[in-house]
């Protein structure tokens, strides 16, 4: 982790070392809300795909495959120790933009573990974004954002508690808050799917202390990143 690293949000967020003031504290000079963080974060995700995308999306990509395979024990923040995997019957990934964690590869590996793979196909007119299956990218179209999603003949799948979905984002906090890019698709899906497990993915130098958040915004169970799992968190999701 060299140069995006250090040009990346951490030195945005002084909230990031243990117990200092989130970007919620008044005086912080971080202040100016989503749109704010949004522009610092879309930099430094630039930076960081010319360099670190690969490896670190593929550390990513191995973590999650260590723990839909019960490699790894799904580590537990509260009393309760560790939490024992969840029976999943379907993976719902996405389709990475150039600036997110690429995920792609593990498409094909899910299938061959005979998971159901599950992308998210937009109606951008209505908002609103649903969960459709896939065999492979061939049953993918370039669809809104130049962004493949699965073509409108693929069937429409239940989003239940044997899913984990995994969801991108601009950038995760260390509690399980997600920044997004603004369309608030994934707030809108996760209200309608609450029983589905979801795992946010992010590389460490996007993993931030705090990330502002609305009442409609909803909690990650997992936050995946190169350098570990975190949560996941009881209470308010
Ligand atoms: N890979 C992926 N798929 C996804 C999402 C996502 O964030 N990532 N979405 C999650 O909601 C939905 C689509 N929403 C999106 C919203 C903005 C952009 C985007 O490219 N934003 C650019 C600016 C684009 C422009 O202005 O033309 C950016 O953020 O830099 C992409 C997808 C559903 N599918
Ligand atoms: N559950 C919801 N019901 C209705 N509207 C919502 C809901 N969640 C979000 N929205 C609307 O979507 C808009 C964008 O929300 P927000 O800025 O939190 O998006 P985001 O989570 O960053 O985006 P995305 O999920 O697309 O990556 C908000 O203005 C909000 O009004």
């Amino acid at each position: 982790m060299a140069s995006a690293s250090q040009a990346g949000p951490r030195e945005l967020a002084p909230g990031a070392g243990a117990g200092s003031p989130g970007p919620e504290a008044a005086q912080s000079p971080w202040d100016g809300g989503k749109e704010a963080w949004r522009r610092r974060l879309r930099e430094a995700w630039r930076a960081w795909s010319r360099t670190e995308r690969g490896p670190v999306s593929a550390a990513i990509c191995t973590r999650l495959q260590a723990l839909l395979l019960g490699q790894e024990p799904w580590p537990a923040a509260g009393a309760g120790g560790a939490l024992r995997r969840p029976a999943l019957a379907a993976l719902m990934l996405y389709a990475p933009l150039a600036t997110e964690v690429d995920v792609t590869p593990l498409l094909t590996w899910a299938r061959r573990q005979g998971l159901a793979v599950l992308l998210p196909r937009v109606d951008p007119a209505r908002q609103v974004m649903e969960a459709r299956q896939v065999s492979s990218w061939d049953d993918t179209e370039v669809g809104p954002w130049g962004l493949r999603q699965p073509r409108a003949r693929c069937p429409a799948q239940p989003v239940d508690g044997s899913t984990l979905i995994v969801v991108p984002g601009l950038g995760f906090d260390r509690q399980g808050w997600r920044l997004g890019r603004g369309g608030g698709f994934y707030d809108r899906f996760l209200d309608r799917h609450p029983a589905a497990w979801r795992a946010g993915v992010v590389p460490s130098a996007m993993l931030l202390a705090s990330v502002p958040r609305d009442e409609h915004d909803r909690r990650m169970d997992l936050v995946v990143s190169e350098a570990g799992v975190l949560g996941p968190w009881w209470g308010i999701r």
